[in-house]
């Protein structure tokens, strides 16, 4: 067995040593070797009275057993005294247990003024008084054990003892800054709990466990808190029944109750995460104030580069019919359709505005209300790398032809998409004067390179696209953009200059400036709003849409349409080039009111599409034919002699182009083409929009015609 543990030439003063607990330790540790101060007032437990009986007993049982003792009968509130008393006679400190103690045990409501001050001069200022004593001559000799007594009504509670808990839960705080003090002069102070039989409990233990509490089970505890051997410094330790345990404050792994920096907190934030604020499963010791307050400074540096989800930016946005027919143009509403006048004149019976228009005024506020400064955690927003995701909208109440709509903009949350880049979705209500809902929008911003931040992939708050049936498109239609499309757009707000200026765009890595995924959003909706509802934007509930390829202005945009119920999923793709620009759309109505003309109206777009894929599929197989041709005009014109359509083929590259010059194609021919037929100009019958694109261009050059277009020719020839 190892060598007992020894207190040889140290000297102990134990306070309330006169019974119980303290008399148990005063005894031990004589028995071990040390010098002891047996200090006790002698009074009752109530703190009444004084004798010297109870001391002097303590001090002949230990000389009995041949220990070193002396009687102390000073009150620990004059603490100096009793250790003057360990000095005078063994000539040092090294060893102070804080013991003695009083109750005066009453329900909160009847305490006295001194019920309250006699419990806390004898616990919490005699323990103050008497360590500060034996302070500076263990601070000199750089060796102390100092020793508080705690109680679990102290940590816990409990019912009658508000002053004696008060008091003995300061002595808790007082031992934890006498650890960090005495630290570098190895004074160790240390608590004990301690649950154990004596005057102070006889009568509120229940007897069988009163039996089993003895303080000798406790005093080993103690006794081994105050070796020079145990580095034990600030700990607090419950003990009784042969039981010890360490005691610790914890803190909860907590939430922040602020989403940004610059937020305040109000009670209903506090109210709402208040399940977070007291969940202690991932609970942490409180260790040190450093440790405490160095969380704070982490909470603060995650604030600082969090993004600015959660705060919300209210703005105002007001419209008139003008703003309205702008945008019908943007997004190319045209006269040439005589429904689309409800969109263009502000004097039609009609006149409203189109469904995608409601996402209009919560996109421009969230765009210059600055909600995207740090919105990526430790990145910054590279603008030409940023690209219109998905775009969501939700129409509850039609608006007014002019007014002013108040918007609450919201980061709903920002997703880490890896070496792809980093996606905002951005929640937006859109409230009108009467202080109605009238559109829930959520837009999703793509930028490119900013990912790998440590954010999450994806989110619940994610407004998903749906996928489109398998089946060929139930309806289609057709629409060639224009060249300044883009430039059109924008004067309906979004005045990104990715749209047009052509250093900017190639600084985005486009060939030359791309179109507003809203401007294509506004077309393929439209067309959908024409074939499924009548053109009525009443019908219209909601339009979800992805942005899956750039478009560039003049190309011609062709939207495949299936009907799901009162679900229209569309696919949008661009003739040019092939390329699906929207995917995984839907717009959901009210109810379907399919267009009188769609027959004619989808015929029509497929017929274009199809003689398009022919003239396609005729250069691939006869190249050499094809070299000699550079590109052919494509008209459409309807009966009353008005151009619905003019595309320019560029045989050489293979591509559609909106229809003029600019597109860059050397034009070698025209071919018009009817509602129902295709006339070629070379027979001279011309239109005069043929005759002047003709002149203008000054075509000469080989006619290419498919064999489809020369028996379509053939056809109107024999008529004419
Ligand atoms: C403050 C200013 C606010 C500004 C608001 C907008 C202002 C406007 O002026 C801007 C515009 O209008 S830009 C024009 C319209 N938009 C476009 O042209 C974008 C077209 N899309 C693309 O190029 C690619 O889809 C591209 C590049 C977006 C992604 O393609 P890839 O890099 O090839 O990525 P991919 O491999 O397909 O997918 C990677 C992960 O990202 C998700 N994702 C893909 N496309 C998305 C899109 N369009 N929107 C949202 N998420 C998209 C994928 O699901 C994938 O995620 P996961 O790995 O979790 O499956």
């Amino acid at each position: 067995m190892a060598s007992k543990l020894r207190y040889d030439g140290r000297v102990a003063v134990v306070t309330g040593a006169g019974a119980g607990l303290g008399r148990t330790y005063a005894l031990l540790l004589a028995e071990r070797g040390a010098s002891v101060v047996v200090n006790d007032l002698g009074g009752g437990r109530h703190g009444d009275g004084s004798s010297t009986k109870a001391a002097d007993t303590v001090v002949q049982e230990i000389k009995a057993k041949g220990g070193k003792a002396v009687a102390d009968y000073n009150s620990v509130e004059e603490g100096e005294k009793i250790i003057q008393t360990a000095l005078e006679n063994f000539g040092r400190v090294d060893i102070l247990i804080n013991n003695a103690g009083i109750l005066r045990d009453k329900t909160f409501a009847r305490i006295s003024d001194q019920d309250w001050d006699l419990v806390h001069r004898v616990h919490l200022k005699g323990s103050f008084k008497t360590t500060q004593a034996a302070w500076p001559h263990m601070r000199k000799q750089e060796f102390g054990r100092v020793i508080m007594t705690a109680s679990q009504s102290g940590l816990c509670g409990n019912f009658g003892q508000a002053n004696y808990s008060a008091a003995k839960y300061g002595l808790v705080g007082l031992n934890n800054t006498l650890a960090l003090e005495g630290q570098k002069y190895n004074i160790h102070c240390n608590t004990i709990v301690p649950t154990a039989a004596s005057r102070l409990t006889e009568d509120i233990l229940p007897p069988e466990m009163y039996a089993e509490l003895k303080p000798s089970l406790i005093a080993p505890v103690v006794a081994w808190l105050c070796h020079e051997s145990c580095e034990d410094n600030g700990s607090i330790i419950d003990s009784g029944a042969g039981f010890a345990a360490q005691c610790r404050m914890y803190r909860g792994a907590g939430v922040n109750l602020r989403k940004k920096i610059t937020d305040e907190v109000s009670i209903e934030d506090v109210r709402d995460s208040w399940d977070k604020v007291t969940d202690m499963s991932k609970a942490t010791p409180l260790s040190s104030i450093q440790a405490a307050t160095g969380n704070l400074m982490t909470v603060l540096e995650e604030l600082k580069s969090t993004p600015a989800s959660g705060k919300v930016f209210k703005e105002k946005f007001s419209y008139t019919p003008r703003d309205l027919i702008l945008y019908a143009l943007g997004v190319g509403a045209s006269t040439k359709n005589p429904e689309d006048l409800r969109f263009l004149y502000e004097n039609d019976e009609q006149f409203a505005a189109l469904p995608s228009f409601y996402i209009i005024p919560g996109q421009m506020i969230g765009m210059f209300s600055g909600l995207w400064d740090n919105a990526i955690p430790g990145k910054a927003i590279d603008p030409t790398q940023l690209l219109h995701g998905e775009q969501y909208v939700e129409i509850h109440k039609p608006i007014q032809t002019s007014g002013t709509l108040t918007n609450e903009c919201q980061i709903a949350d920002v997703l880490d998409k890896g070496s792809k880049g980093a996606v905002i979705l951005m929640d937006i209500d859109t409230f009108d004067e009467e202080g109605d809902l009238v559109a829930h929008s959520q837009m999703t911003v793509f930028i490119r390179g900013a990912g790998e931040f440590g954010g999450p992939q994806t989110s619940s708050k994610q407004i998903m696209c749906a996928e489109r049936p398998k089946r060929k498109p139930d309806a289609s239609r057709i629409q060639a953009t224009l060249l300044d499309q883009a430039a059109l757009y924008r004067l309906s707000g979004d005045a990104n200059p990715l749209h047009i200026d052509p250093n900017f765009s190639a600084m985005g890595g486009f060939d030359r400036p791309i179109l507003h995924g809203m401007a294509t959003l506004g077309f393929a909706a439209r067309h959908v709003l024409e074939l499924y509802a009548g053109n009525d934007p009443n019908l219209v509930k909601t339009i979800k849409v992805r942005f899956t390829k750039p478009v560039l202005p003049s190309h011609t945009l062709k939207t495949d349409m299936w009907r799901e119920g009162n679900r229209i999923h569309f696919e949008t793709s661009v003739i040019e080039t092939g390329n699906v620009v929207i995917s995984g759309a839907y717009m959901d109505l009210k109810e379907v009111q399919p267009a009188a003309n769609m027959h004619k109206v989808a015929a029509e777009s497929l017929k274009c599409e199809e003689m398009f894929n022919e003239m396609r599929k005729r250069m691939d197989a006869d190249p050499a034919t094809a070299k000699k041709i550079n590109g052919v005009f494509l008209y459409n014109i309807t009966k009353n002699g008005q151009v619905a359509g003019k595309w320019v083929v560029d045989l050489k590259q293979c591509k559609l182009y909106k229809g003029d010059a600019e597109a860059g194609v050397k034009v070698d021919t025209t071919l018009t083409v009817d509602d129902q037929d295709m006339i070629d100009i070379t027979t001279g019958k011309l239109n005069p929009q043929v005759a002047f694109m003709k002149q203008k261009l000054k075509i000469t050059g080989n006619v290419m015609l498919t064999q489809k277009l020369q028996g379509l020719l053939k056809a109107q020839q024999s008529k004419l």
